[in-house]
């Protein structure tokens, strides 16, 4: 998202496309507009009563610009065809406009998303060093690592591409410039921005295929991105993003040494150096599991994170006998209800004391505090969030101790506890917390 761009797809308000109708913009890009839509038809459980349409230019462009157009929408659209991930931004479907009677629109791709509140760059402009900024830094790593564990980059990671839903919690967005890994690198097209591009690819060259980037792009990108956030300031010197990229490169030469703002607070000065070491074979040794527990650790994450809250919270009517806190727990919004409500038990669930809480899908069920996720899969070689309420549920609500350390990493002791869990609960004994497993797990015949 480039800010104050103009909007390069105009679409009335009230216009119906499928089964949405359009209503305000909720932000543009350099190649798309994004709205908020309400859902017409109530026919379809599947798709939630509102949504974002991202309607992807088309427009009177030469052929090449249209061929370039064409390549960042279908990006987006594969990657989000096929990859479902806790931290990335969800897609419905696709839509193509078929409407001769708005030649502008006709043809027009659009990708209907998980509505989000804002984007972090928003968040960033009216709180320069957010109070949430740890726990926003390890909800991003998180979403990078699930990116980089099935194989692909994001290429463009910064504040605009962080989007925030209404609970705060952290989605990526905007794969335009994403890549599916070919072993060690992969291609993307040749644009990027240039204050969280590495050095090694300010100038880089392009081929046919585009851009040759590999995962320690976005490892620079996210320590670019930790500092903003913790300091409000850019780590390399200048005073446009020209300068901060000719610095880059002097950086990258050795000509000259990183100065780190003294307001980086002191559990994250390692991570941000590791992040912006001068090369890409310095960076090669930080990949996205190291780098979530490290920056987990700094955040305190592995508790409970307390995310900005974009809107007042509105409270259902009481499903429950007494709600005794609300918090937001690896991208849910929960709120926590205890039958007896004693006073003492009013604090947020912790790994060794999951409590119970109401799921607008699924009910009643316990968290651990970690996520509130009842429906991803996750499996052997995963890590974050997901894996530690997984762990933490597996130890603490069912006594499963084989699954060893609550570390976020699925290794074959998780793998173990799992299959146990599945054959003591007659799942199908797989290793794989998917519905099912993660809907015993929370409910474990113990409500
Ligand atoms: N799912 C969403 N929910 C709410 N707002 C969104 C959503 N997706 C995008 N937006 C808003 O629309 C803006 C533009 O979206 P996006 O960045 O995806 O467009 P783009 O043209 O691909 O951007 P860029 O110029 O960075 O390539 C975002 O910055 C954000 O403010």
């Amino acid at each position: 998202m480039t800010g104050g761009t103009p909007c390069p797809v105009p679409v009335p308000k009230g216009y119906r496309i499928g089964p949405w109708e359009v209503r305000e913009p909720l932000g543009s890009g350099a190649f798309a507009t994004v709205y908020a839509a309400r859902r017409t038809q109530a026919q379809d459980p599947e798709l939630p009563p509102v949504a974002a349409l991202k309607f992807l230019a088309t427009g009177t462009r030469t052929p090449r610009q249209l061929r370039h157009l064409r390549d960042l929408a279908e990006r987006e659209v594969e990657l989000l065809g096929r990859l479902r991930a806790p931290r990335l931004i969800r897609m419905y479907d696709t839509l193509t406009v078929d409407d001769p009677g708005h030649p502008e629109l006709d043809g027009a791709t659009v990708l209907v998303l998980e509505r989000a509140e804002g984007s972090l760059d928003a968040v960033l402009e009216h709180s320069p060093k957010p109070e949430s900024g740890p726990a926003l830094l390890a909800q991003i790593c998180e979403g990078m690592h699930q990116l980089h564990h099935a194989g692909w980059l994001h290429g463009d990671l910064k504040p605009a591409n962080v989007l925030l839903l209404k609970d705060g919690s952290v989605r990526l967005a905007d794969f335009n410039m994403a890549a599916e890994l070919e072993g060690t690198h992969a291609y993307a097209p040749a644009f990027a921005t240039p204050d969280y591009t590495p050095p090694e690819l300010l100038w880089p060259e392009v081929d046919e295929r585009g851009t040759r980037i590999r995962p320690t792009a976005d490892i620079w990108a996210y320590g670019v991105l930790a500092h903003v956030v913790l300091t409000g300031t850019f780590p390399l010197p200048g005073s446009s993003a020209e300068a901060r990229a000719d610095a880059a490169t002097r950086y990258a030469r050795g000509t000259e040494e990183l100065r780190l703002s003294p307001e980086l607070p002191a559990a994250w000065r390692e991570i941000v150096t590791d992040c912006l070491s001068r090369t890409h074979r310095d960076r090669i040794a930080h990949d996205t599991s190291s780098l979530l527990r490290r920056v987990e650790e700094a955040a305190g994450t592995s508790r409970s994170a307390r995310l900005p809250r974009l809107r007042p919270r509105r409270w259902r009517p009481a499903l429950v006998a007494a709600m005794v806190a609300a918090t937001v727990l690896g991208g849910t919004a929960v709120t926590y209800a205890l039958r007896d409500s004693p006073p003492a038990a009013s604090a947020p669930p912790t790994c060794k004391k999951p409590v119970v809480y109401e799921d607008q899908t699924h009910g009643r069920g316990y968290t651990a505090g970690s996520s509130g996720t009842w429906d991803f899969v996750i499996k052997r070689g995963d890590g974050g969030s997901q894996v530690r309420e997984a762990q933490c549920l597996l130890r603490y609500l069912h006594g499963i101790t084989e699954v060893g350390e609550v570390d976020g990493d699925f290794g074959p002791l998780t793998h173990g506890a799992v299959v146990t869990f599945q054959k003591r609960t007659g799942l199908d004994a797989d290793g794989v917390v998917g519905p099912g497993t993660w809907s015993a797990l929370r409910k474990g015949g113990q409500l």
